[in-house]
């Protein structure tokens, strides 16, 4: 069956050579299966070293190309260069009209103020223009000297990049992706998300590469187009960073000219991913990473002895019980709510049984009881490893396994950051079973996360039953991960039966 794909408008100048501008916006959309419409702000006369010259679209021609699209209603938008502050004006309102009529319409901005091939529509009066259109962004994306043009501001530091960033992410209200590839501080390229106290710092290492025209455009495409799947912003920075790394890498030139970063497709190998840096790593620390998110403990956590399989997760001993008797090897003891003797008692009891079995026991979310029980193993959320300080190198001395979930690119990442025991990835399909932060990553987005893993267990998890259960092994799980499969099957003895069929073919 074909699907239509979301729809995504780009306003941007058409650059000759091909590298940057239109062309290189329109193979990003292709390679991340969204529609293009197109408005043309400028022609450019311009390869990736020269600015001959640059033809505006006049104002009027600017809004009928508006005119033209308007029946096509877009996920997102993307803008690039515009010619002149008349356009600028005219793209405010128009935003402004979209943004009231379709609240969840996603606009990233990559203010081309000053390109790498000579274009300087920048200076301290005309920025005040920009503002306006900014209010309308979700994101925009600014390299250093646009950054330092916008806030009238010197970088040459890291702590430079980061404050110029929040406070132009105060002052327009928006998302700020400071990109730091241009920066001379620093061995790796480091770029920082700001936008209202949350903030994602992410770098990898420098691509040493003449063939780098076109990556603003290209960028701030893919992170558009990302968001128009549907994708959060975090997933769309991680996922676009990795398209353009994996650009760069694969770019080759054209005759004598430096060339343009290649589009060769998303991004599937795990090395084109971006670390994301927390206040616990020594660039987090440089660029004032907020996020708490713990680094690995010294000691590995131990390996699972099986491969996941079937990983039904219940609410009681009696069920613990039953699923023991029927020959599941891994299972979860995922309790909500119980008075906390309950508790201790339940997981002491489940954890004794279970090693009668010598099966493989994650009691979820208790890490202090499962350590003190001597758990096979414990899993938790992201949430809870944030929130709550975790002893992670208590969990590894023990030798308890960890299992940690995941929702999206940028919690794969900070997951398998940690070399945990297997990694969740979820929810798969829509569940009924927990409210979720986030929409369902759906057969084809679970299948791109899955490559991206080498060498750790993968446990699908969200809406997995036997209908939908072989396409999802298929796709890479090594485990399934369910609740309501078995809790609302009137036989559970044949619904473990065939979930270990699937699995096992
Ligand atoms: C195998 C597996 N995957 C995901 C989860 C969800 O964990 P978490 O995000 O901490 O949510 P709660 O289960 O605690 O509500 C899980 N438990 N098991
Ligand atoms: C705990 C949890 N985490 C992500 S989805 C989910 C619930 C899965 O339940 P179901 O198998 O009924 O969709
Ligand atoms: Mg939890």
């Amino acid at each position: 069956m074909n699907k239509q794909k979301p729809l995504m408008w780009i306003i941007a100048g058409q650059d000759s050579s091909g590298g940057a501008g239109i062309v290189a916006d329109l193979l990003t959309t292709h390679d991340f299966d969204v529609t293009p419409s197109v408005v043309i702000s400028a022609l450019t006369a311009q390869n990736s070293q020269q600015l001959l010259g640059v033809e505006p679209c006049s104002v009027d021609f600017f809004k009928l190309q508006f005119d033209a699209i308007a029946m096509l209603q877009p996920c997102a938008i993307k803008v690039g260069m515009l010619a002149n502050l008349e356009q600028v004006d005219v793209l405010t309102q128009t935003l402004h009209q979209l943004k009231r009529q379709q609240p969840d319409l996603k606009v990233v901005i990559d203010p081309v103020l000053v390109s790498s091939s000579g274009y300087n529509l920048g200076d301290v009066e005309r920025v005040a223009r920009f503002d306006r259109l900014f209010a309308e962004a979700d994101l925009i994306t600014p390299n250093i000297p646009e950054l330092m043009t916008l806030t009238d501001t010197s970088i040459h530091s890291p702590e430079d990049l980061v404050k110029a960033a929040q406070q132009l992410a105060q002052r327009c209200q928006c998302a700020v992706l400071a990109k730091g590839g241009d920066s001379s501080f620093g061995e790796r390229c480091v770029d920082v998300l700001c936008h209202f106290g949350s903030e994602l710092v992410l770098s990898a290492p420098r691509i040493d590469t003449a063939h780098s025209h076109g990556t603003g455009c290209s960028l701030s495409s893919a992170i558009a187009a990302m968001l128009a799947h549907g994708y959060s912003l975090f997933d769309a920075v991680v996922a676009g960073k990795a398209y353009i790394s994996r650009g760069l890498r694969l770019a080759v030139g054209q005759n004598s000219l430096p060339g343009a970063v290649a589009h060769w497709g998303r991004a599937d190998q795990f090395a084109d991913y971006p670390v994301i840096e927390s206040s616990k790593t020594e660039i987090g620390r440089r660029y004032s990473a907020l996020s708490n998110w713990p680094v690995a403990p010294q000691t590995a956590f131990a390996r699972l002895d099986e491969q996941p399989g079937f990983y039904p997760l219940v609410d009681c001993f009696e069920w613990v019980e039953k699923l023991l008797h029927a020959g599941v090897r891994t299972l979860q003891l995922r309790i909500k709510e119980m008075a906390p003797a309950a508790l201790k008692h339940c997981i002491f009891q489940s954890v004794q049984l279970a090693k009668q079995y010598r099966a493989q026991l994650f009691i979820n979310d208790y890490w202090q009881l499962a350590i003190e029980a001597g758990a096979y193993g414990v899993h938790l959320g992201q949430e809870d490893i944030a929130a709550n300080a975790v002893d992670l190198e208590a969990i590894a001395r023990a030798g308890i396994r960890l299992g940690v979930s995941s929702h999206g690119e940028y919690e794969l990442l900070r997951a398998l950051a940690l070399n945990p025991s297997y990694v969740a990835m979820g929810q798969v399909f829509a569940t009924q079973s927990k409210v979720m932060p986030s929409a369902a990553l759906g057969l084809t987005r679970f299948r791109q996360l899955c490559t991206l893993v080498d060498d750790c267990p993968i446990v699908a998890i969200g809406g997995i039953d036997l209908d939908n259960a072989r396409p999802v092994i298929e796709a890479g799980a090594d485990g399934l991960a369910v609740v309501s499969a078995l809790s609302q099957s009137h036989a559970y003895l044949e619904t473990i039966a065939k979930f270990n069929d699937i699995i096992g073919e």
